[in-house]
Parts: structure tokens; sequence; C-alpha cells
């Protein structure tokens, strides 16, 4: 029942259409809001003019206080979903002020005071009211106490629904079920073939659990498996053991079936990844795995692994100008085995396409850490998939797993607590151990302090740090920067970029930006990315590397040899995307070129007047190095301590993108205040 009333039916009806009308225009919103976007304000006017009381039929009565709640939920949603976000839970904003000026002393006269928002009881009665059930089709959709817009809530359950169908499929019974079906016998025969030391450790296995077995044997009875971890945990070794598996098992299967040698078909196997980069990255990972297991797999077996990786749009093949893919339910991919890496950077929508458009047969094996930065857009399919902590596996899943790995406790994040059915949690493995980042290393121990939170520890590592490097330079693998930004980066300029116009190959120069990228949480302001390249091109000129007359006014003309660029939006039709890097490259006669590395590992050559909109990228931010890494990462943060954008999931993703070498420019308390902060994305893709 509602908590206001109006009596007269004519008064209410006039009184309830006044939701926009609180406010004059939007720079009359944006002087009460705080944060306010003219997209939020439309985005709310819009709608609560097309949802509103007065045109439903509401059994309860309101007046214009419940139409400015209405106004102001809509704002709020509009916010969360720019800040990628897929729903606005109601108790996230009730009983609270919003958009309230923090920056500012409330006191002060044009102090944005905000809206405060009724408490659930109210807001979930004043919603009611509206006709939100997903049956309705209207725009916005309320569904278990989260506001939608209908687009997104329809992407969450469409993915939501396809995880469970494969969550179910996957049930271990299901192959001592099926006589045909290879046995438990043969899975067991498969994991001890590619983990012999397994097999000779089987007094110790409670005590030294081989997370990549686990994984392996986990996947390997699935239709749907996530290999989530740090940096250099091997999930990329793991997951290429874990094809060869399914290659073992395929033709195994093909033999039960009576097929002979020549007839048997290898499973067809996509890799894929988001961007071009990662798309490269993994390519490489796996070609290098392939030919480190030659010898211990038979090479009929190694033979049949794809080692090309493409991105997610190449495969689902995109149709320039219009955001549909070539690819979808009624144009299916023929795929047996599709691999998605880096899947923390695949949004929402992306994700339900992918799967929208693969076979039901088709095996599908995420690999990701979900402690990165989620994706830019709507969504965190990864986190919201495997969430830490783990809830433990199933009864029927640790049977399974003991059956063929020989463990009989799997203990993760320290609980040996048991989801009591069967569910999707069953399909996640955490690899634990970084084969990159020795106990000892600095930057592996920063990355997990920071990622727990543990602000005191992260400054003591990094203080300490710095003091060994000055004792042993050779050693240290982390420092912290101070003092004037230019007097650090001259020579860190001097080392690593002021080569590049020196390589004779573009494909040198490629290998030589590879090593070393300065980044930044944000675009703007001293420390920020547009400022840090304007310094280094400074540097550069000062070093003789730019001409003076690139510095002119002319675009065409600032243009020179050997400057790194990242593109900033899409171009399908000459396949290249946002948050591609090249380099401007002089061709064999002597022309300008923009030069990209393709995810096949070839060179495409680009008249730089045919680009999309691009930056110089000597510095980058944060957000678009997902999917990359360097030897040296040198990572400035912004002076102001409440920098919103800062997290620890931020400063995670920054730290790890360092192989070697980690030096970090930041103040104590911006240190502390980023490590304070999480990032943690509003959604109701749980799949159980
Ligand atoms: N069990 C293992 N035994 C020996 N070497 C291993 C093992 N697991 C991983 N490695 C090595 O550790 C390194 C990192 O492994 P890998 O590239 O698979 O990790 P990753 O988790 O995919 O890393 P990234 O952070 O790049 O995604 C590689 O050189 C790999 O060969």
């Amino acid at each position: 029942m509602a908590e206001v009333t109006v009596n007269n039916a004519k008064v209410k009806n006039t009184k309830l259409d006044q939701g926009a009308e609180c406010y004059r225009s939007f720079a009359h919103a944006a002087q009460h809001l705080a944060g306010l976007q003219a997209v939020d304000y439309f985005f709310a006017k819009e709608l609560s003019q097309c949802l509103s009381f007065a045109k439903c039929k509401a059994s309860a009565e309101y007046d214009s206080s419940a139409a400015h709640q209405w106004l102001h939920l809509l704002i709020a949603l509009s916010v969360s979903l720019r800040d990628g976000h897929s729903c606005l839970p109601i108790t996230a904003v009730a009983g609270k002020r919003y958009f309230v000026d923090s920056t500012t002393d409330a006191t002060a006269p044009l102090a944005a005071n905000g809206f405060e928002f009724a408490d659930v009881k109210r807001l979930t009665n004043l919603l009611a009211q509206l006709p939100l059930e997903a049956r309705q089709q209207q725009p916005i959709v309320l569904s278990h106490g989260r506001l939608y817009l209908r687009r997104y809530y329809q992407f969450e359950q469409e993915l939501k629904q396809v995880l469970q169908a494969r969550t179910l499929t996957s049930a271990p019974q299901r192959n001592s079920e099926q006589a045909s079906t290879v046995g438990l016998t043969e899975i067991s025969a498969i994991i001890a073939t590619l983990f012999p030391t397994l097999a000779s450790e089987s007094d110790s296995r409670e005590c030294d659990i081989d997370w990549q077995a686990v994984a392996v044997a986990n996947a390997l009875n699935k239709d749907f498996a996530i290999i989530a971890g740090g940096p250099g945990t091997g999930k990329t070794y793991t997951v290429t053991k874990l094809l060869a598996a399914l290659i073992m098992l395929n033709q195994l299967q093909k033999c039960l079936d009576n097929h002979s040698v020549a007839e048997q078909v290898a499973p067809r196997i996509a890799l894929v990844a988001p961007t071009g980069k990662a798309a490269q990255r993994l390519s490489e990972s796996i070609s290098n795995a392939v030919q480190g297991f030659r010898g211990s797999i038979a090479d009929q077996v190694l033979d049949l692994i794809p080692e090309q990786a493409q991105t997610l749009h190449r495969l689902l093949g995109v149709i320039p100008g219009q955001v549909n893919f070539r690819h979808h339910q009624d144009n299916l991919l023929a795929v047996d085995i599709l691999l998605i890496d880096e899947v923390s950077m695949v949004d929402l929508p992306m994700m339900t396409r992918v799967f929208r458009a693969l076979p039901a047969s088709c095996k599908v094996i995420l690999l990701g850490d979900a402690d990165q930065l989620p994706s830019v857009a709507v969504g965190s399919v990864l986190a919201d998939l495997a969430p830490r902590p783990h809830p433990g596996y199933s009864p029927l899943n640790q049977h399974y797993l003991a059956q063929v790995t020989g463990y009989h406790q799997l203990t993760i994040d320290h609980s040996v607590s048991h989801q009591e059915h069967y569910s999707a949690a069953d399909c996640v493995t955490f690899l634990q151990k970084s084969r990159r980042f020795d106990g000892e290393g600095g930057i592996g121990k920063l990355a997990k302090h920071v990622i727990n939170g543990h602000y005191h520890e992260s400054w003591q590592l990094l203080q300490q740090s710095s003091l060994a490097k000055d004792a042993q330079p050779a050693s240290g693998q982390l420092s912290l920067l101070s003092g004037d930004i230019k007097n650090w980066l001259a020579p860190l300029v001097a080392q690593y970029y002021h080569d590049l116009s020196q390589c004779a190959q573009v494909e040198d120069a490629f290998a030589l930006l590879a090593k070393f990228r300065i980044l930044s949480s944000t675009r703007k302001g001293p420390q920020g990315v547009d400022s840090l390249n304007a310094m280094v091109m400074e540097l550069l000129r000062e070093q003789g590397v730019i001409a003076d007359n690139r510095f002119g006014q002319n675009a065409s003309s600032r243009l020179y040899a050997s400057q790194p660029i990242m593109i900033t939006e899409n171009d399908y039709r000459l396949g290249v995307y946002n948050g591609d890097i090249g380099l401007l490259w002089r061709n064999a006669s002597g022309h300008l070129m923009a030069v990209f590395e393709n995810a096949q590992g070839g060179l495409q050559w680009i008249l730089p007047s045919r680009l999309p909109t691009f930056d110089t990228v000597y510095a980058m931010t944060i957000h678009k190095t997902q999917g990359s890494e360097f030897q040296h990462v040198a990572m400035v943060l912004p002076e102001q301590k409440d920098n919103s954008l800062l997290s620890r999931e931020l400063l995670y993703t920054g730290i790890t993108r360092a192989k070697q070498q980690l030096s970090i420019a930041c103040s104590q308390q911006v240190w502390q205040s980023g490590v304070s902060q999480q990032v943690k994305r509003y959604s109701g893709l749980t799949v159980n």
C-alpha cells in the first residue's frame, strides 16, 4: 500500500505526469544532481513520460513525490548503465541521498545537494504500480528487486538460460549412464598421460594439489568450463593440455564407435580473444606450449591443435554498419570446441551473441583473470561466473574428480564446504600458483596485496623494493618514482623510445615497443595520458628524434616515422579496431604508412589518411592495456586522492601488465585510496 495518497483522481493525474517537470531543463537538473549527464536526464525524462503512474491503472493513488522518486530511479539506472552495471538494485539507492557533490563544501550556494530516495518498502510499493514485469513488454523491467533496461535484461536472461542448460548437461553422471561414451577409466588414463607426476605422487595428493591437472579433469567431462587465474598461472599451458586431452578423448570415442583411423574426423577447434593484441598473444602462447609438449605428447595429437587465434568479431563475422553478426541462432558456427581467452574483457551483449551463434554440441572453455577490471561495456561476466570465494564443489563433482585425479579433498579458498547440488560453480577451476612471478618476485606479491586490499603491506613493499633496488639494481622488480615527472621520464624515454626510429625493420620496432609502456588511470590532467604523451614527444624532440616542424598546426605534418599510434574507433572495412596499436613507418617507396601486426602474425599496411581516429601511444590508459603485457611498465597515478576511477582492480590490472619491472609514480594518499576502493558491478547473472 502506498504511503502517500491524494484524494482527487483528477488532481492526481496532472501531478503524476510532473516527474520530469521537477526540473525545468537539463541545466536546472544538473545544478541539483552532481555528475548528471545529458543522456541521464533525457533517458529518464522520456521513459518517465512513457511509463508514468498516470498512464497505468494504478490501484493506489500517488502525488508528484512518487513521480519524482520514479524519475530519479531512472536517472540512477542510466548512471548505472554508464558505469557498466547491467541493472540497478533498488537496495543500492533506497534510503540514500544520491548525486551529492562531494568535492564542494555542501553549504556552498551552488553545491548540488542531490536527491533522497525513499526506503525499500516505499520504492517497492511504488514500482509495483507500474507495468514492469518482464512479460509486460515495457522498456524497463523490474526483476528480483533489480531495475533493468529491457535490452540488458534480455541479454542477461538469455545468457543465464543457456549457461544453466549447459551446466545441467555437464553433470558427471552422464558419462556412466551412456554405455558407448568414453568412461572414467579412459579419462583417468588421459590425465595420467598428460600429468605423469600425478600418478607417482598418489600418497601426497592431499598436501600439494596440482590445480592444472584438476582444471583439465574438471573441464574434460563438461560442455562448459572456466579456467581462471592470475597472470602466469599457466592458463594457456593448461588449456593446451586440455585441448590435447579432448583430441585424445575424441579419438577414443571414434574407436568405440568403430570408425577406422582414416575415417576419424578431428574436432573443429576455434581459439578466440576479444582484441587483436590478445588474439596474437594467445596464438604465441599456444604455439609455444605445443612446441614445449613435443616429445611428451604424441605428434598426431599436437598437430590437431590450431595455433592461430582470431578476434571474437572475426569469428562471429562483422557486417559493416550493423550491430548484428553474420553468425547467430539461424546461422550457427561450425565449431566443436570454442576457447575464449581474456574473458574479463568480454561484455554481456558480446558473450550472449557468442553463445547464440554456437551449436548446442559445441564445448565452450573460458579463460581469464576474474580479478582484472571488468569489460569496458556493460557486464562483469567472468567475475559473475567465477566468484571468489568459490563456494566449493558439489559431492557429485568431488566424486568424479577424486576418481580421475586421485584428489579426495579439494580445498578451494581455504574452505572444505561443498555445494549441496551440482551447479555452475562445479564448472570453474582456479589456478593458484604463478609460474611467472615466483613467491619472492615483487610484482606478484604486490599484485596479491593490492587485490586483497592490503594497503599497508603493499605500500611497505613498494618502499622496501625501491630501497633494495638501489642496493641491488639487477634484482629489484619494483621501484617507486618520485619528484618531477620529466626527471624520471627522460632516462626511460632514452632507454626505450629513442631507438624506435633507429630500427632497420618495422618488426624490430614492434619488438622494442612491446618492451615498455607508460600507463595512467586517466586521460586528462597533468598525470593523464594526453600530458604524458606530450611530455614524451617533447623529450624525443630534445633528443633529436622528432623534428621541430612536427609540432605545427597541420595535423598530417605532425605525423612522423616510428610514431606509435592507437586506433580509437572501429573500422570494420579496414579491419582495424578500437585499441589496436600500430606504428607509422616508411614503406619501400618511402611513403609514410600505418602498420599493424595482425593476429595471424602478418603485417597490415594502411595509408594514414584512411585510418579512423587514432592517438599517439607512448602512454595509454590502464583500461586499454588489458590483454597486453610489457617487460617494463611505468604506472603513473593522478594526484587527486578522491579520483573515483581508482580501484584495486585498476591497480591490479596495471601491475600485472608488467612482466619484469614495474615503476610506480604515486603519492601514499592516492595509493591508499586506490587500494581501498573496489569495483563491484551490479548484475543478476548468477547461474545455479
Ligand atoms: N606446470 C608447468 N610446468 C612448467 N612450466 C609451466 C607450467 N605451467 C606453466 N608453465 C610456464 O609458465 C609460463 C606462463 O604460463 P602461461 O603462459 O600458460 O600462463 P598464463 O596464465 O596463460 O599467462 P598470462 O598471464 O599470459 O595469460 C609459460 O612459460 C609456461 O610454459
